[in-house]
């Protein structure tokens, strides 16, 4: 199930978003002493990462880390990683802790393992997760085009998997569905009239593996916030 909140321009959204996460992060850390926060690459989410950067948090009990990555050197512009670190891992956030999933060069089973365990014991589940969308109606790394989707989309997902797209560059790790909807509150950030009607198509449907993001949008159970702003 989902809730469509729509904002008059993208600095509002930006500002509620993280009026909102802030929320959850600071009930978190008084509740368990600590929170772990996933978010998404692409373009839409800097605004909110440099409003998030700016908040007064307990930023030292607060994990965070990303629903997936490219797997490209943390120097690369295409990284997930590079990202965060300059966006998000500022300011008032330079204290937070950062679980990093692109960790080698090579993206080996033996990488995958030690990465599965090591999210289990540090970021899963997350209290919030940020999620985007493409075009083609992809999230995190869960791609329509890629081979993996039907395992990537499986109840018995591990937590991490290897994906390569076949619309998209660069092999990607991602968190898999199964422990991306167990996060305590998930939020869809999309801007642009173009993400409008993807979301349409998302919702007039209910074929996950033609469109991944419906497998959030249309759970029994799981409540996501869409945050949509032109
Ligand atoms: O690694 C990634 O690219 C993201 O995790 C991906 O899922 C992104 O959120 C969407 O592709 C939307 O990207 P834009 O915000 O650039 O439209």
């Amino acid at each position: 199930m989902y809730t469509i909140n729509e904002f008059e321009s993208r600095a509002k959204l930006d500002q509620a978003l993280t009026d909102q996460v802030a929320e959850i992060l600071v009930s978190a850390v008084k509740l368990k002493g600590k929170a772990s926060i996933a978010v998404s690459g692409g373009s839409t989410p800097k605004g909110f990462f440099t409003a998030l950067s700016n908040m007064d948090l307990p930023w030292k009990q607060i994990t965070v880390t990303l629903a997936d990555e490219r797997w490209v050197d943390i120097t690369d512009d295409a990284s997930n990683t590079k990202l965060v670190h300059e966006n998000l891992l500022q300011n008032k956030a330079l204290d937070a802790n950062f679980f990093h999933i692109k960790q080698g060069d090579e993206l080996t089973v033996e990488v995958l393992s030690d990465l599965n365990l090591a999210a289990g014991t540090t970021v899963l589940p997350f209290d919030v997760l940020i999620l985007g969308m493409g075009e083609d109606g992809h999230t995190a790394s869960l791609f329509p085009c890629s081979n993996e989707i039907h395992s990537a989309l499986s109840r018995d997902a591990a937590p991490l998997l290897k994906v390569v797209p076949q619309t998209a560059p660069h092999e990607r790790i991602t968190f898999s569905y199964a422990y991306l909807a167990q996060s305590q509150n998930t939020f869809l950030h999309i801007c642009g009239d173009s993400k409008k009607e993807v979301l349409e198509k998302a919702l007039a449907d209910s074929d996950t593996t033609q469109m991944p993001i419906r497998a959030f949008l249309h759970h029994e159970s799981l409540a996501t916030q869409v945050y949509w702003a032109e």
